[in-house]
């Protein structure tokens, strides 16, 4: 495989995946099957070829406030490295602001960026927590997911009501129960 694009490597390998699972890349509907999975692969996990800073692009901005801002229902689309296959939800983000604040699209490139990789949601979770804490320096950063997981609904126990929450609380939210019980009833009207 040496010399070929990344691309094309990949798409070598779902062609031989397609065989191993008895079907025939050759046929119309397949021919051009894996190409496409390729580049939706690649693209499904974008994340791995961003970073923080260039994501930021210098959109943090001088502020006085120091009163908590809530970013609600922050779509995700991820994959679960234990099986490759898709977890669905959203994100709640909140923080603390100490004289900074982030630019409000980007809560939402930080989740994707982690979301864009391979990834258990407790990691997930935690890295957007981190990464808005690195990002902004706020006194307190909280972060909820609420998914579902494909793994658990297309196959193995196969239970499509399920969901998984996680939080991570950060700063003045860990140490502080009324921020965090602020920040838990602000999101709660949005459950059910
Ligand atoms: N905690 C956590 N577990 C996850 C996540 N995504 C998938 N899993 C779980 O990872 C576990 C992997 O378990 P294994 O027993 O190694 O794999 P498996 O035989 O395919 O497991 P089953 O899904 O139970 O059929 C399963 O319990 C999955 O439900 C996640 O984001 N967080
Ligand atoms: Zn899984």
């Amino acid at each position: 495989m040496q010399g070929l694009t990344m691309n094309e490597e990949l798409a070598n390998i779902y062609r031989q995946i397609i065989l191993e699972l008895g079907e025939n890349p050759e046929r119309e509907g397949l021919r051009d099957t894996p190409k496409r999975a390729a580049k939706a692969m690649q693209f499904l996990t974008r994340g791995y070829t961003q970073t923080l800073e260039e994501l930021v692009n210098g959109a943090v901005f001088e502020s006085d406030t120091d009163e908590m801002v809530l970013i609600k229902d922050i779509e995700l689309y991820s994959m679960c490295e234990h099986h490759l296959l898709p977890f669905i939800g959203k994100c709640h983000i909140a923080y603390l602001p100490s004289g900074k604040v982030l630019g409000l699209s980007k809560f939402a490139r930080i989740v994707d960026m982690y979301a864009r990789r391979m990834q258990i949601q407790e990691n997930l979770t935690r890295q957007v927590a981190e990464a808005v804490q690195q990002v902004t320096g706020a006194r307190g950063v909280a972060v909820v997911i609420e998914a579902r997981h494909l793994c658990m609904m297309m196959r193995g126990v196969e239970k499509q009501n399920s969901s998984m929450s996680s939080s991570v609380m950060l700063g003045a939210f860990r140490d502080n129960p009324t921020t965090r019980q602020e920040f838990l009833t602000l999101i709660s009207g949005n459950r059910g």
